[in-house]
């Protein structure tokens, strides 16, 4: 029952023992020094958890928390004891101080691909550093700046070591349990999914950037408070504590603990927050004893000390997986069909051959798309009604995945217009194309293979949901009513196909077969008025090729249009209703498959000039890449 109380985490249990645990804890401590020592490591440990969610749930990496930690002390220290105003005062003037720094640092970063925000937030750090040393008249520079007043909450005094402990734990609880319910949330899995494959969480609308920027403000934001904690806690401060080592030593505590594993967060934390006073003893042998057991921790356990634990302590046991939550929900999933049952039913007709609704599903336009001085698509238009299977065929190279991305939203094009119903949809963002109700395969399958089926599939009902950070937090019980129905939805798309007993496998665990049921159940859960198709039977046998495509084929009935690439002509001439021909980045025929298959322009394009007399027979059979294997690579946009 306590899961589903607003604030209170689905796995609250292993929480509260802690919360126990650390209730008891300084009646059990020799005497009041070491409570100074678990009062730091909680001030560390709120640091390490914002930023082991932005390390390890979102994969951005930050080396300016110390900045931020800083920013949330000076602040405070500034309003409180310079200009004499509440405590109140001081803490909502370092939360937005640093809520506002982190957003114009993270705005223009995260756009950018790769780690631009290491380089960032190191700057970052470094000119914080600096301005805290040379601004001497704000913040007292070296010398520190004292006399800051203590924490009490209304009439209570937070001024000994004894009520600071209760009061940090106290609310290092709470924060945990937020996070706990952040990560165990929509926009936890969408973090999850930004992080293993970004290109793909935007094509099933997740909006990546927005995420990645939410997530950095609510670290920086978190660190912030823990520097008011501080600053308020030691009532001095001086910038030494807040430079760049310190930076590093909240990374190290994250990545010895088990990055995106926030119990391994707090035990990173207290393993490095503790370590140096327990080695002590060694004097001069201390460092040496430091290094050898951080880098033991590292090469043992590379993925760090939590997740070690919990395998050993998984196979000990050999704890079954926990059933999921179920109750009653909208049916989202209903109008996905199953593969299996289509298999052997009459194939749907072709779609009818004059216009059946008003508007075409998908309109190209005069479209170019140039990477650098490659011209990858000039001049490419054609239209595809709804109901209808359009195939785009051509030799290797000739633009077709570039054609499926620009549609997409992944590539933008440098000329010509792109509209989904009359909706110009050209040059849209990924996550704003695919919420317009287009969905897709790759060419290569792109699962998240950290997560499971389920999982996988729930990143396509993304868009059905609402929940933001906030309500996610705060596990409120509208977000958990989302949660539930989504996770219904979720199942019952999976009901009747090889995935329904396998909701909580791993997807990397699953056949090639059913990675592409998978994919395509993903894109179907967009519910997509177009489902663009890049090599959907590559690798599969004949038989797994024929199920897939009549389950697939099975969608027009309902009006959803489709745009297939196949180097498979066999299921180009089965399935297509009408075929655009693509070479050197341009269409050289378009028409019904067998006018296709007769046009002795597509047959030199396939053949080479010099072989112009092969028969359409030949043509079919030599299709370059026809029945090729689909290796598994790691390309995303491929
Ligand atoms: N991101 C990119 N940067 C530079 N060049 C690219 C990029 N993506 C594709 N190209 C180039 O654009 C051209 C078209 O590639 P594309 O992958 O679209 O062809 P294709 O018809 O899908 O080929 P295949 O059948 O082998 O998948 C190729 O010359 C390719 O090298």
């Amino acid at each position: 029952m306590a899961q589903h109380m607003p604030f209170v985490p689905k796995d609250w249990k292993p929480l509260a023992a802690l919360m126990v645990f650390a209730a008891l804890l300084p009646r059990m401590l020799p005497n009041d020094y070491f409570l100074v020592l678990f009062n730091i490591m909680a001030l560390n440990a709120l640091v390490v958890l914002g930023l082991n969610f932005l390390i390890g749930c979102a994969g951005q990496i930050s080396l300016g928390h110390a900045a931020f930690y800083g920013l949330g002390a000076y602040t405070s220290a500034i309003v409180t004891t310079t200009l004499g105003w509440p405590l109140w005062a001081g803490l909502t003037a370092g939360l937005a101080v640093a809520a506002l720094v982190g957003l114009v640092l993270a705005v223009p970063t995260l756009r950018l691909e790769g780690h631009y925000l290491v380089m960032a937030t190191l700057g970052f750090n470094i000119i914080v550093s600096i301005c805290l040393n040379q601004m001497e008249e704000l913040t007292g520079g070296p010398s520190g700046f004292p006399g800051i007043p203590s924490l009490h909450v209304g009439p209570l005094a937070i001024d000994t070591d004894r009520a600071f402990y209760g009061f940090i734990w106290a609310v290092f609880f709470g924060v945990f349990a937020l996070f706990l319910n952040l990560e165990d949330s929509r926009v936890g899995r969408a973090l999850r999914a930004i992080h293993e494959k970004e290109l793909t969480a935007r094509t099933l609308g997740v909006p990546t950037h927005a995420y990645k920027v939410g997530v950095f403000v609510l670290s920086a934001v978190l660190a912030a408070f823990a520097g008011f904690c501080y600053a308020h806690y030691v009532t001095f401060i001086s910038p030494k504590t807040f430079d760049i080592f310190y930076s590093v030593q909240v990374v190290t505590m994250v990545v010895v603990g088990g990055m995106g594993n926030l119990w391994g967060g707090l035990v990173g934390t207290a393993l490095l927050t503790s370590l140096p006073e327990l080695l002590h003893h060694f004097e001069d042998l201390h460092v040496l004893i430091y290094g050898l057991v951080l880098m033991g921790s590292l090469v043992f356990f590379p993925h760090g000390l939590a997740p070690a634990v919990a395998a050993a302590a998984k196979t000990a046991f050999r704890r079954g997986t926990p059933p999921d939550t179920g109750g009653k929900a909208p049916r989202p999933g209903n109008y996905i069909s199953h593969p299996a049952r289509q298999a052997g039913r009459p194939r749907p007709p072709r779609a009818d051959s004059t216009p059946s609704a008003p508007l075409d599903a998908l309109t190209v336009q005069h479209l170019c798309v140039r990477f650098g001085g490659l011209q990858a698509l000039q001049d490419v238009s054609f239209r595809v009604r709804p109901g209808q299977i359009v195939a785009l065929i051509g030799p290797n190279g000739a633009g077709k995945t570039t054609l499926l991305n620009a549609i997409s939203g992944l590539v933008p094009p440098h000329q010509g217009r792109i509209l989904a119903g009359d909706r110009d949809i050209t040059g849209l963002p990924a996550h704003r194309v695919a919420r317009w109700g287009i969905g897709r395969s790759f060419q290569t399958v792109q699962m998240f293979s950290h997560l499971s089926v389920l999982d996988n599939l729930l990143l396509g009902f993304h868009r059905c949901g609402r929940a933001g950070f906030l309500t996610a937090l705060c596990h409120t019980p509208a977000e958990r009513r989302e949660e539930r129905a989504l996770r219904e939805g979720a199942r019952m798309a999976l009901q009747g196909t090889p995935l329904e007993e396998k909701a909580h496998v791993p997807a990397a665990a699953l056949s090639l077969y059913e990675q592409k049921v998978l994919e395509i159940l993903r894109a179907l859960a967009l519910e997509p008025k177009l489902l663009l198709l890049d090599e959907p039977v590559g690798g599969l046998n004949p038989n797994e090729s024929a199920r897939l495509m009549d389950w697939i084929g099975a969608h027009r009935k309902a009006g959803m249009a489709m745009v297939l690439v196949e180097h498979d002509m066999n299921v180009v001439m089965e399935y297509a209703d009408h075929v655009v021909v693509l070479q050197h980045g341009q269409v050289i025929a378009q028409g019904s498959p067998r006018k296709i298959q007769k046009d002795p322009k597509v047959i030199a394009a396939y053949l080479g000039t010099g072989r112009r007399k092969g028969s359409e027979e030949t043509w079919r059979e030599e299709a370059p890449g026809s029945g090729r294997d689909n290796h598994q690579e790691d390309s995303e946009t491929s």
